[in-house]
C-alpha cells in the first residue's frame, strides 16, 4: 500500500464514558474532526481532562468509541483492527513494564507478541538510539525514571510502525533527559516516522510540533502550524495612564482596537509587525491625550493558550 497523505484522520469521533457509581456520564470526546498529515511532528495540547488520552487510547484500542470514524495509515479502526493497530506504536503516560526484565529480553517479547521474525529485529539498533545499549543486561527495576521511560518508546517502536504516539513523554523528566529524548524524537521524524505527542509543556510543543491542535472540553478549538500559532504573539498591549481622565475614547482612535477602562488608562492592542511602538504614541498625541505614564504588555504562548482554553464549555 502507498502512504497515505494522513497518518491519521478522525472524523465525528466521540466518546462518551457511561455513568458508574457516584460518576456522572462524561462525554470526553465532541465529535472531533481532526488530520494529522503524514510526516509531520504534531502536537496534541490541552489542560489536564480536556479528552487526550482518551483520543489517543480509542487509536490504541484501549477505549472504545461511542461514535464517528477514525483511521491510522489510511485504515478504518473498525473495517481493519489489527492492520490498523499495527501502524501505530504507542507510549502512555503509565511505566509498565515487568521489573524482572532486563531491557533487551522487554523488547525481544515485545517483538515476539508483535510476530517480528527474529532475523528482522532491531533490539540493539534500537537500544543505542535510546541510549540505553550499555543498560541492556540490567533488571528494569534498576534503571532511572526516564530511562524506563526511554524504554517505553524503544518498546513502542519493535515493530516499525510508521506511526509513533507519546502521551507525555517527558512528564517528570528532568530538562537533560527531556533534551535528549526531543533528539531522538526528531531523528525519528527525520527518518520518516510521523510523530504525535501530547504535552503539557508549551516549550516543548513549540520546540518539536510542525502544527499544533488544542483540544479543550473535548473539542478541537485550534488546529494551527505552530509557526502560525506563535504568530498570534505579535499581538501586544499598550497601556496609557493620560494626564487628564478621558470619558471616551478620542474619535480619531476609534480605528483601534483601543479600550477605556474603569482605571481611566486606555489599553490598545496592536501588531507589532504592523504598528510600531511610535507610531501608535504619535497617533495618541494627535488625538489630544496627554501620556502621564504607558507600559506594553508581550503575550507568549501560555497567554494564547490560557486565553484559548478558559472560555466556559
Ligand atoms: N475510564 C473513564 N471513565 C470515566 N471517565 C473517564 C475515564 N477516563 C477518562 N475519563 C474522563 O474523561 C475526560 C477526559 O479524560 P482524558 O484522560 O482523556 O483527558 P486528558 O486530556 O488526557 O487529561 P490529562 O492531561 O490529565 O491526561 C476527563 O473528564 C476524565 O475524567
Amino acid at each position: 500500500m502507498s502512504a497515505p497523505d494522513y497518518a491519521i484522520e478522525a472524523e465525528g469521533l466521540e466518546k462518551v464514558y457511561a455513568a458508574s457509581g457516584k460518576m456522572p456520564e462524561k462525554r470526553a470526546l465532541k465529535s472531533i474532526d481532526l488530520k494529522v498529515p503524514r510526516g509531520q511532528i504534531f502536537g496534541l495540547l490541552g489542560p489536564n481532562g480536556a479528552g487526550k488520552s482518551t483520543f489517543i487510547n480509542i487509536l490504541a484500542g484501549l477505549v472504545t468509541k461511542t461514535g464517528g470514524k477514525a483511521k491510522i495509515w489510511g485504515m478504518d479502526i473498525d473495517q481493519h483492527p489489527r492492520a490498523s493497530r499495527a501502524a501505530i506504536g504507542v507510549v502512555n503516560q503509565e511505566i509498565t513494564m515487568d521489573p524482572f526484565f532486563t531491557p533487551e529480553e522487554a523488547l525481544e517479547l515485545q517483538a515476539g507478541f508483535y510476530g517480528v521474525p527474529k532475523g528482522e529485529r532491531r533490539t540493539d539498533e534500537i537500544l543505542e538510539a535510546v541510549g540505553l545499549l550499555d543498560k541492556r543486561d540490567a533488571y528494569v527495576r534498576q534503571l532511572s525514571g526516564g530511562m524506563k521511560r526511554r524504554l517505553m518508546v524503544a518498546k513502542a517502536l519493535v515493530h516499525n510502525p510508521p506511526v509513533l504516539i507519546l502521551d507525555e513523554p517527558t512528564a517528570g523528566v528532568d530538562v537533560e533527559l527531556r533534551r535528549s529524548l526531543w533528539q531522538y524524537v526528531r531523528r525519528l521524524h527525520d527518518a520518516g516516522t510521523t510523530i504525535i505527542l501530547t504535552t503539557h509543556y508549551l516549550e516543548e510543543a513549540e520546540e518539536l510540533c510542525d502544527q499544533i491542535a488544542i483540544v479543550n472540553h473535548g473539542e478541537i478549538i485550534a488546529c494551527e502550524p505552530t509557526s502560525q500559532l506563535l504568530k498570534r504573539l505579535d499581538q501586544r498591549i499598550l497601556r496609557v495612564t493620560p494626564r487628564e481622565p478621558l470619558n471616551a475614547i478620542p474619535e480619531s482612535l476609534s480605528h483601534l482596537d483601543a479600550k477605556l477602562l474603569n482605571s481611566g488608562d486606555l489599553e490598545i492592542a496592536y501588531r507589532n509587525s504592523e504598528t510600531g511602538i511610535g507610531r501608535l504614541l504619535e497617533q495618541v498625541r494627535e488625538a489630544g491625550v496627554g501620556v502621564a505614564d504607558l507600559s506594553t504588555d508581550q503575550p507568549n504562548l501560555e497567554d494564547v493558550f490560557v486565553a484559548m482554553t478558559s472560555e466556559p464549555a
